[in-house]
């Protein structure tokens, strides 16, 4: 089936241009001025509207097991979401129970995954060691297309990695051309501390975010940062909400070092006021890790991002309702961790980004999409509008408005971080795979329609890794004496 997205302009990250763009079975067939519609084509008008890559969400838990409940929000109802918000594209976290075979997980979330409605690919974590994680990465690279692992250095008790596990993953990714990534928080310091204010009779989720102050994080991410420069291996930390962090990737850059960062439209945009809201169920909704952060930590990212120290953007999308968030009642360590704004991410970062004269169109369509796909080896499948590239595409309507709320989102989950927000900006069709998902608030998305995407090994700064490590090789002293 042809479709002719016609009259718009079409903004890719590092161009932009009037033009139509010519779709034929879920490709981008051409893109140029004044193209014809086949016979049989679909034409839609664009009318002047921007054309752009659909969004990469590259960090959700879409129904996520963790702290002894579900994510609420599936596979199918989560890239729904995701589509009516511009985001075609998810990757998501098979995360193993320590002990678990990783293949094992990986098949379980694969499982779980076959209703997505729109592209996903997974990242794996890596809670444990032994031999067979080690296989098991060779199989999930060589034969089963993730190049991405995660590291959480959180949770202790749980999914935790300590030193000796990040020292072999790492070296075990860098055989096997993968990125390794992190949550960068101290969970021993956090255990510690949850510890301390229960004793105190701080109960509440108030506890939350002074149980993980930001040298937490700051901590985490200069220790990963330091193992990933001893090992030479490039690295990735996931949602960055505060200075330390943000100052550790930017010295690591500043050296050469290459470390990539994320951050989430919700540590953009909310602070951590709302934990001492009068109301439980307000302050638990936002009850995630990292916690947000005092103001300054806000503008802080936006500059990173601004900067290119930051390079994507992300959700961490993990939805818990109101039942769930009130397991905790009584110890705001079992409150599920986890707020959701997959639908959101975009809009928000168009309205407080595009609008405020923070990033240009281009450098919107790079850090919600174009970064994602290069950092994670999936461009120019993903993350650009030109021949030969998945029909991933998103009509922008600069001028229209929507108030987000949870009475009308399609998230499934009782609860939006950003209730009440006016956003300027938004998109009006979604096309994924060249099928038209979502126009003008009619949902079209099809249950399975989304497949599942492998991403290649050895993504191009590989190259310049390798070059480095036969530069500083260890070398012997001859010696004569
Ligand atoms: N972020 C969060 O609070 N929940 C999801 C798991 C994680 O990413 O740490
Ligand atoms: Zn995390
Ligand atoms: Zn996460």
């Amino acid at each position: 089936m042809a479709l002719l997205v016609k009259g718009g302009t079409v903004v890719n990250a590092d161009f932009t241009q009037r033009a139509d763009v010519l779709v034929a079975d879920g490709k981008v067939v051409a893109v140029g001025p004044d193209l014809e519609a086949p016979a049989g084509a679909e034409v839609i008008d664009a009318g002047g509207a921007y054309v752009m890559p659909g969004g990469i969400d590259p960090h959700t838990h879409m129904e996520l097991p963790f702290m002894g409940t579900v994510a609420s929000e599936d596979f199918y109802s989560g890239t729904t979401a995701g589509a009516v918000g511009g985001t075609t594209t998810i990757i998501d976290f098979v995360i193993p129970s320590p002990q678990q075979d990783l293949l094992d997980a990986y098949h379980t979330w694969r499982g779980w995954a076959g209703k997505a409605a729109t592209d996903y690919s997974f990242h794996v974590a890596v809670t444990w060691w032994s031999d067979s994680v080690r296989a098991a990465m060779g199989t999930l690279v060589n034969e089963l297309g993730v190049n991405s692992f995660k590291h959480f250095m959180a949770y202790k008790g749980a999914i935790m990695c300590d030193d000796e596990v990040l020292v072999n993953s790492f070296t075990r990714a860098r055989e096997l051309g993968a990125l390794c990534t992190v949550h960068a928080e101290n969970g021993e310091l956090v255990a510690h501390l949850q510890q301390q204010l229960l004793a105190m009779g701080i109960t509440g989720p108030e506890g939350h975010p002074q149980s993980r102050p930001s040298a937490v994080e700051g901590e985490a991410a200069d220790r990963a940062i330091r193992i990933a420069q001893v090992l030479n291996v490039p690295l990735y930390i996931v949602h960055n909400s505060c200075i330390e962090s943000l100052q550790a990737i930017t010295r690591a850059r500043n050296e050469g070092q290459r470390v990539f960062g994320e951050v989430l439209a919700g540590h953009l945009l909310v602070d951590d006021g709302v934990y001492r809201h009068n109301d439980w169920d307000y302050a638990a909704h936002h009850v995630m890790s990292p916690p947000f952060r005092p103001k300054a930590h806000q503008e802080a990212l936006w500059r990173g991002l601004q900067a290119g120290m930051l390079q994507t953007t992300a959700t961490d999308h993990c939805c818990f309702c109101t039942p769930q968030k009130r397991m905790g009642h009584n110890n705001f360590t079992q409150i599920p961790n986890g707020t959701g704004g997959v639908e959101d991410r975009m809009h928000v970062l168009w309205h407080h980004g595009v609008n405020s004269g923070r990033l240009t169109p281009s450098e919107f369509v790079a850090v919600t999409s174009t970064n994602a796909a290069r950092i994670f080896n999936i461009y120019p499948r993903k993350g650009l509008i030109a021949p030969g590239a998945d029909a991933d595409i998103v009509i922008w309507d600069p001028a229209r408005e929507r108030t987000i709320s949870k009475d009308s989102h399609h998230q499934k989950i009782d609860f939006n971080i950003f209730e009440g927000m006016v956003v300027k900006g938004i998109n009006t069709v979604t096309i994924a795979n060249g099928a038209v998902v979502y126009r003008d608030g009619d949902v079209r998305t099809v249950r399975g329609a989304g497949r599942y995407v492998d991403r290649p090994p050895f993504p191009s700064y590989y190259d310049a890794v390798k070059r480095a490590a036969e530069v500083n090789a260890p070398s012997a002293v001859t010696r004569t004496g």
